[in-house]
C-alpha cells in the first residue's frame, strides 16, 4: 500500500468518522411513543439524516467534488439507498450502546414495511455484521458504493477506487461480493417506498429530492 493510498484512505476514514447519527435521534429511539406511526416518523428522521450524512461524507471524498457536477448529482441519488443500507448495517454491527440496536429493530419492524422485505434487510445487517469490518473498511465500502460508475446518467465511468487488503487477497471479493446483496436491497426499497407513499405517509422533502418521489 503506497504512502498516497494510505493519504486517500486516511482522508476517507477521517470523513467517515466526522459524520455519525447524532445523539437526538438515538435518543428519540429510546424515549418516544412507539405506534407505527411514531416508528415510521423516526425512521423518516432518521432516513433524512443519513442522507445528510451521506452528501457531508461524500463531498469530502479525495477527488469527488472535482467530477463533473451532474455525475456528482448522480452518482449521489444513484447510490442512497445502498449507502444508507450500508450504513444501518454497520450501525446494527457496531458497538451502539446497549439496547439500542434491539429498540430500532424493533421499531423497523413495526413501522408498516411488509415482512418480505424486513427478512432480506434483517439477513443484510447480519452478513455485514458477520465481516467485522474495521473503519477503515467501512469507510471504503461506502465510498466505493457511492463511487460505482455504473449509476444511471453518469457520464464518464473511469475507474475511481482501489482498495488493499494484506493478509486475505479473498477478502475484496467478500466485500464486494456484498455490494452485490447491496444492490438487491434497492428493489425492496423502492417497493417499501411506494407501499408508504401509496398509504399517504409523509417524506421529508429531501428524502422526496432523493428518491424522486
Ligand atoms: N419516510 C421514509 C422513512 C424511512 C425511509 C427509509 O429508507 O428507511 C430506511 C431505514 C431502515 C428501514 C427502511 C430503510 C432502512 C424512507 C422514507
Amino acid at each position: 500500500c503506497s504512502r498516497e493510498q494510505r493519504a486517500l484512505i486516511q482522508a476517507i476514514l477521517k470523513a467517515y468518522e466526522r459524520h455519525q447519527i447524532p445523539h437526538d435521534v438515538a435518543k428519540k429511539l429510546l424515549h418516544d411513543q412507539y405506534s407505527v406511526e411514531e416508528n415510521f416518523l423516526l425512521l423518516t428522521e432518521m432516513a433524512t439524516n443519513q442522507v445528510q450524512v451521506l452528501v457531508e461524507f461524500t463531498k469530502n471524498i479525495p477527488g469527488f467534488l472535482s467530477l463533473d457536477h451532474e455525475d456528482q448529482i448522480a452518482l449521489l441519488k444513484g447510490s442512497a439507498v445502498e449507502a444508507m443500507f450500508l450504513r444501518s448495517a454497520q450501525v446494527f454491527s457496531s458497538k451502539t450502546p446497549a439496547g439500542h440496536t434491539e429498540v430500532l429493530e424493533d421499531r423497523i419492524r413495526k413501522s408498516g414495511i411488509s415482512e418480505e422485505f424486513i427478512i432480506p434487510m434483517f439477513n443484510f445487517y447480519k452478513s455485514i455484521g458477520g465481516l467485522h469490518m474495521n473503519p477503515e473498511e467501512q469507510a471504503l465500502l461506502t465510498a466505493i458504493t457511492i463511487l460505482t460508475p455504473d449509476r444511471p446518467y453518469v457520464k464518464d465511468q473511469s475507474k475511481l477506487c482501489t482498495l488493499h487488503h494484506p493478509h486475505e487477497p479473498q477478502y475484496f471479493a467478500r466485500l464486494l461480493g456484498r455490494l452485490t446483496e447491496l444492490r438487491s436491497l434497492n428493489h425492496y426499497h423502492t417497493e417499501i417506498i411506494s407501499s408508504w407513499r401509496v398509504s399517504d405517509h409523509k417524506f421529508t422533502p429531501l428524502l422526496c429530492e432523493i428518491w424522486d418521489v
